[in-house]
């Protein structure tokens, strides 16, 4: 996919020294647990992965977790679940803020400890509880999921990398306890249509960069999603389900599809702000970041299944 190759996007503003005092920091983190909760955002699922996740986290079982699974429609998560089937892993959603498809991943943690415990049976040694961590990107909802799976408030604070603190062991039954402190897994620095995707879910932490080069990348996105999809697919009912460019024209009047991102912007600020394009594109963000645009997936796996 080339969608930012028009861009000169330069979003990444962290030193490289940061990213690996967040690597060593996950590194820590991750060698004193069994199984590993890797959460990511279901309207990208893919920029939300960081290619070197499956090497640090080893021979440990690994949880796969989509959160926010209330930001995408019942027809695109069912495309993602078929996609990670067939690429041998199993995808479970949740909804971290109002603790749905939570259970599940306490069910999957649960059943890897029965695993690692019958494994130290026949070795001879007694049974544990198994020791988990939740690990993601920034702002992907690793607290809210770490609170939901406690069943209390255990995370006080924004976790950022970098910032060390005393970890703790908080017990989610006989036989799963979690770290209260989720993993922040550090950017992938060279991939700039990621970071993009990130900038716009605000799953960037504290990155900073450009909103109107960000809310042109969203549109662009919707209308490149909706070409591929209509040109991949004629299953009615697949392609209204991620039909998002309507959901943007009934509440903005205009239609993004004859435009690119930057002239939809430019013709919204005209419209609505008197030429302002800061507060248009800060308008977009924050409609998109609230889902008051309606479940706009960013990435669909267009290459698998659709045709
Ligand atoms: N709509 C929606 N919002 C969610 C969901 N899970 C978490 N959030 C919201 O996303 C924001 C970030 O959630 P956090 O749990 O703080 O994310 P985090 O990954 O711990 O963030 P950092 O500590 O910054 O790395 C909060 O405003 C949550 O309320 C979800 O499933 N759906």
């Amino acid at each position: 996919m080339a969608i930012t190759q028009h861009y000169k996007l330069n979003l990444i503003q962290w030193y490289p020294g940061h990213i690996a005092k967040a690597e060593k920091a996950l590194k820590e983190q991750l060698k004193l647990v069994d199984v590993v909760l890797e959460v990511r955002d279901a309207r990208i699922p893919l920029a939300t992965h960081h290619p070197m996740v499956n090497d640090w986290v080893g021979n440990k079982t690994k949880v796969l977790v989509m959160n926010r699974v209330d930001m995408i429609s019942p027809a695109v998560k069912q495309i993602w679940t078929d996609w990670f089937k067939q690429q041998g892993e199993r995808a479970l959603f949740t909804n971290a803020q109002q603790g749905k498809g939570v259970t599940a991943i306490s069910k999957a943690a649960q059943a890897a400890g029965t695993q690692i415990n019958q494994k130290r049976r026949q070795r001879g040694m007694l049974p544990r509880p198994v020791r988990a961590v939740v690990i993601g990107f920034p702002n992907v909802g690793k607290s809210a999921l770490i609170n939901r799976l406690v069943k209390r408030r255990v995370v006080e604070s924004a976790a950022r990398p970098g910032v060390t603190r005393q970890l703790r062991w908080v017990r989610i039954s006989k036989e799963l306890e979690l770290l209260d402190a989720p993993g922040v897994i550090p950017i992938k620095l060279e991939d700039q249509e990621a970071a993009l995707k990130l900038a716009i879910c605000d799953d960037i932490g504290e990155a900073s960069y450009d909103n109107q080069l960000v809310a042109a990348g969203f549109i662009d996105i919707v209308n490149y999603l909706m070409a591929t999809v209509i040109t991949e697919t004629t299953e009615d009912e697949i392609v209204a389900n991620i039909l998002p460019a309507q959901l943007l024209m009934s509440r903005y009047e205009i239609d993004p599809s004859g435009f690119t991102g930057d002239e939809f912007l430019h013709a919204l600020a005209k419209n609505r702000y008197q030429g302002d394009a800061e507060r248009a594109a800060r308008k977009i963000l924050t409609d998109f970041r609230r889902g008051s645009l309606g479940q706009i997936p960013l990435e669909l796996p267009l290459d698998l299944g659709l045709s």
